[in-house]
């Protein structure tokens, strides 16, 4: 009888599961289950950048895609040896005594700030700016210096004093806060203790500014200046932190029984998407794994000799083990990517929805198929028409900022813009832009790590747009300058989980051995085309011209502000 792994990827809108075949080497089964709570915009304002939500959209995405793989196959449950859980990051849920999210209990089953404050959420601006500034003043460690030397309010510390600060109820009944790949894994092995159970290295190290250095997480006289409420938390959050080669537990006997599996199953550590992604695309030394989804997430990985003590500037952090144990992980990337493109489809969609869908003209069931229909064809259709534009045309420039930038040098606080905007220009112009914007923004981030000194020998891309788009990462090839391959693995993410998942299991000595067998083979390959390379540095130029605009624009209007207060 063979031995299967399981990989679970909790992506931004979804949840998948892969189950691998440990002898083979083949994914025998996926499964997607879509958020149904996030698919209804619910606990979300993205007026003011707000996105959270509810556990049970999760849990109840671990039953189905676990059961579904595992009914599309007929494995049987006792060969699946191991499961491990990645997730977007940071996340951070705040949690009972039990380890029970704060919203699966009494009184806080509809309050966003007692929900999983998702990643892309930007309520913290103001906390990341105490923080920074803290870092920068106070005289003692400089706690963001291996996070990149910028605090972002996509993470941990941030996210917490926010709720904290506007929130008495959940700050008084949250007695810790869990990253949500922890949380989901503490919750597979029916965690009892908080205190003992094993934290993610990768969430720890690139988003809570833990490093062995100074013993963990950041000291309590730090965090008071803060405030106080943070010092009297990191007494009940953790220092030890874990590898996701490491074994979190086993399945709890209430999960075998709901899943179908043996509590002899392996949960392992849990860690973070683009982390796990890169191990599914078999990243190795000088490699830049792109994981292109709804954000983009720029990971490499360097031997501990060779990065020594140098700190990358701008990036999203440089942590021990977080992608290959025993190396270390780097991290970059854009805080939106497929979003900017999903941002214009919504607002081309304005007429379908107040219009054509509300309309008396169609029956109901025409207008579910027409919404079918638009939802298919809008990005490949205007992809289709943009590939046609002659790029020698005058062409509207666009920033990627639609979500803030997150590297190279976090600043959350800075919009998008689009210039060169005429009355010739219609959507497929614009989208060609904005295709162009997020391209140039994976560029400065390419730049920024050759001159902080970490060489690039090739790329690969992985992740939903990746896998869409061959526009795109065509356009990308062409930005770079540089050739691209793509993974075939629809589901890289979930791949690394479940290779990680083998090796806590024992079914391999090491990440490295279990990614060259387990690991995606490549799909496809982009190479630059010179014609196109030498136009889009004419755009890349005046992309840059336009950041620098903006970036100082806003940067001088919130000094005002700050004087004005
Ligand atoms: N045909 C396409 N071309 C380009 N981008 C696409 C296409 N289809 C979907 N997308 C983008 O892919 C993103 C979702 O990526 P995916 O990897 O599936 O999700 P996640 O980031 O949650 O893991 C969305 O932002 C969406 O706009
Ligand atoms: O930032 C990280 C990981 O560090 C990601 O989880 C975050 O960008 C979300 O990624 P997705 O766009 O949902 O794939």
């Amino acid at each position: 009888m063979s031995n299967y792994v399981i990989g679970l990827d909790y992506g931004s809108d979804s949840v998948r599961a892969v189950l691998v075949n440990i002898d083979s080497g083949k994914e025998e089964a996926s499964s997607t289950h879509l958020y149904k709570r996030w698919k209804e915009d619910k606990y979300c304002e993205p007026s003011i950048n707000q996105f959270r939500q509810h556990p049970l959209d999760h849990i109840e995405g671990l039953e189905k895609t676990i059961k579904s793989v595992l009914q599309k196959t007929g494995v049987e449950g006792n060969s699946v040896k191991a499961i491990c859980i990645d997730t977007t990051g940071s996340s951070p849920v705040p949690v009972n005594k039990d380890g029970k999210a704060l919203a699966l209990t009494e009184g806080f089953e509809e309050n966003p700030n007692a929900m999983m404050v998702l990643w892309k959420d930007h309520t913290s601006i103001n906390e990341a700016n105490e923080i920074n500034h803290l870092a920068r003043s106070w005289e003692g460690e400089d706690y963001t210096k291996y996070e990149g030397g910028i605090y972002s309010s996509e993470w941990f510390w941030a996210k917490i004093l926010h709720i904290a600060r506007e929130d008495e109820k959940v700050k008084n009944a949250a007695w810790s806060w869990m990253e949500h790949c922890d949380l989901m894994t503490y919750i597979l092995i029916g965690g009892s203790d908080l205190e003992s159970f094993k934290r993610s290295r990768c969430a720890a190290g690139h988003k809570a500014m833990w490093h062995e250095s100074w013993g963990g997480l950041p000291s309590k006289d730090f965090l008071s200046q803060l405030d106080p409420y943070l010092a009297e938390l990191k007494d009940r959050l953790y220092e030890k932190t874990y590898t996701s080669d490491e074994v979190a537990g086993n399945l709890s006997k209430e999960w075998a029984g709901k899943l179908g599996l043996s509590t002899e199953c392996i949960i392992s550590v849990g860690t973070f998407d683009a982390h796990a992604g890169a191990v599914g695309a078999k990243i190795d030394e000088h490699s830049l794994v792109r994981v292109m989804g709804t954000s983009t997430c720029d990971i490499m990985v360097a031997r501990n000799e060779e990065i020594g003590k140098n700190t990358v500037k701008g990036i999203c952090g440089q942590v021990d083990g977080s992608v290959i144990p025993g190396m270390i992980g780097l991290e970059a990337g854009q805080s939106a990517f497929g979003d900017v493109l999903a941002w214009f489809k919504d607002v081309l969609s304005w007429p379908l929805e107040n219009l054509v869908y509300d309309s008396e003209i169609l029956a109901e069931e025409q207008k579910k198929k027409l919404r079918e229909e638009v939802e298919d064809n809008f990005i490949p259709k205007l992809t289709a028409q943009a590939e046609k534009l002659d790029l020698s045309e005058s062409m509207p420039i666009a920033l990627d900022w639609v979500n803030g930038r997150r590297t190279p040098d976090a600043n959350q606080e800075l919009k998008s813009a689009i210039t060169n905007l005429s009355l010739g220009t219609k959507a497929p112009h614009i989208f060609n832009a904005l295709v162009n914007s997020i391209c140039f923004g994976s560029k400065m981030i390419v730049d920024r790590f050759e001159s902080e000194g970490v060489k690039i020998n090739n790329v690969i891309g992985i992740g939903g747009v990746a896998r869409k788009s061959a526009f795109i990462m065509q356009t990308l090839a062409n930005t770079l300058d540089m050739p691209i391959k793509v993974a075939s693995s629809d589901e890289a993410p979930a791949l690394g989980a479940a290779i990680y998942a083998a090796v806590a299991a024992g079914l391999y000595p090491n990440t490295i051995e279990a990614s060259k067998k387990l690991g995606s083979p490549f799909e496809a390959e982009y190479h630059p085309q010179p014609e196109k390379v030498k136009e889009l540095k004419k755009y890349m130029a005046e992309y840059r011209e336009l950041a620098d605009f903006v970036e100082n624009k806003i940067t001088q209007k919130n000094k005002q502000n700050e004087f004005a207060v």
